[in-house]
C-alpha cells in the first residue's frame, strides 16, 4: 500500500447555500463547517434530501455558496478545476471516444505523448478489470462496466481531491458489491483524498475511514464516526462485531435526523 495523500484537505467554514424555487427560498446548507481529512476516505451521508449532493457540487465548484467558503490546502474554491474531479451516478464518458481514449484522455490534456497517455489507460484499466475492452465504445458496456471506466478515469489524473456522488447508486447488489471491490482496491493503492457520498449505511463503513453524517435539512454535520477497521478492506469485515456497531450507530443518527425531517416545517428564512 503507498503512502496516504498528505494534500486534498478540505474545509466548508460556516457555508450556506440558498435556493430561490417558485420564488420562496429553498435552505439546504446552513452554517455548515466541516472538514475532509488528506489521504483519507471521508464518507458523506445523511438523510435523503438533505443536500449531500449540494455539498459535493459546492467543493467541486459547480455550485457558489451563498454564505461562508470552502477551500482545499489553504486556497478558496471559486470554480471547477482539474484537481478536484467528481463521478457522477450518471455516466459522464465520451461516447464518440473508446474507452481507451476516454481513460487517456486527461493525461492527454495535462501534455502527456499519446503512446505514454494510453500505455497509462491500460494500466489503469486492467486495474478496474476492464483489460480487453479498450476498443470497446462506452454504449457497448453494461452501466457497472461503465462506471468502473469513469472512475479509472478519475484517478489516472492524481487529482487532489476525488468526489464521488453516489457512483454505484441503482446498480444491482451483485455488480454494487464488485465495484465496491475494485473502489477499495484502487483507493488502497494510492490513498487519495475522497468524498465518497452514500445513502447506503453497508456501503459506507466497509469504504470509510471516517462517516460524515449530516443533519436534516437545513443541513450542517452532525459528527464524525470514525470507521478504524484495518485495510484492506473485504466485505466479510461488515460482519465483525466493531462494523456491526459502527453501523448500528449510523443508523441511529440516519433514523434520528430522518425523524427531525418529518416533525420540521418547510423552511422560509435566508440561511
Ligand atoms: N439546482 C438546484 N436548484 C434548486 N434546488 C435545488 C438544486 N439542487 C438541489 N436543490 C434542492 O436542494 C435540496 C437538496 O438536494 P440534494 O440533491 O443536494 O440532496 P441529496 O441529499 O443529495 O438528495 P438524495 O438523498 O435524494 O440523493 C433538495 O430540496 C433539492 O430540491
Amino acid at each position: 500500500m503507498a503512502a496516504a495523500r498528505t494534500d486534498g484537505h478540505t474545509r466548508l467554514d460556516g457555508v450556506g447555500k440558498v435556493f430561490a424555487r417558485a420564488g420562496r427560498a429553498d435552505v439546504v446548507l446552513r452554517d455548515c463547517s466541516l472538514e475532509l481529512l488528506p489521504g483519507r476516505l471521508n464518507v458523506l451521508i445523511g438523510p435523503s434530501g438533505c443536500g449531500k449532493s449540494t455539498l459535493a457540487k459546492l467543493i467541486a465548484g459547480y455550485l457558489p455558496p451563498s454564505v461562508g467558503q470552502v477551500s482545499v490546502d489553504g486556497v478558496a474554491v471559486t470554480g471547477p478545476s482539474a484537481e478536484r474531479l467528481m463521478v457522477f451516478q450518471e455516466t459522464a464518458l465520451f461516447p464518440w471516444m473508446t474507452l481507451l481514449d476516454n481513460v487517456a484522455f486527461g493525461p492527454r490534456q495535462a501534455g502527456v505523448s499519446p503512446g505514454e497517455a494510453k500505455e497509462r489507460a491500460r494500466k489503469f484499466l486492467a486495474r478496474v478489470g476492464l483489460q480487453g475492452f479498450d476498443r470497446r465504445y462506452p454504449e457497448q458496456l453494461s452501466g457497472g462496466m461503465q462506471r468502473r471506466a469513469e472512475v479509472a478515469r478519475a484517478l489516472i489524473n492524481r487529482p487532489r481531491l476525488l468526489l464521488l456522488d453516489e457512483p454505484f447508486r441503482g446498480l444491482d447488489h451483485l455488480s454494487r458489491g464488485l465495484m465496491q471491490a475494485y473502489f477499495l482496491d484502487l483507493f488502497e493503492e494510492d490513498r487519495p483524498t475522497t468524498l465518497f457520498v452514500t445513502s447506503e449505511v453497508d456501503e459506507a463503513v466497509l469504504l470509510a475511514d471516517r462517516v460524515i453524517v449530516l443533519t436534516h435539512k437545513p443541513t450542517t454535520q452532525r459528527t464524525v464516526v470514525e470507521v478504524p477497521l484495518p485495510r484492506p478492506r473485504t466485505a466479510g469485515m461488515l460482519e465483525l462485531e466493531q462494523a456491526v456497531r459502527i453501523k448500528r450507530q449510523l443508523l441511529d443518527l440516519l433514523h434520528e435526523e430522518s425523524g427531525k425531517a418529518f416533525a420540521a416545517p418547510a423552511p422560509r428564512s435566508a440561511a
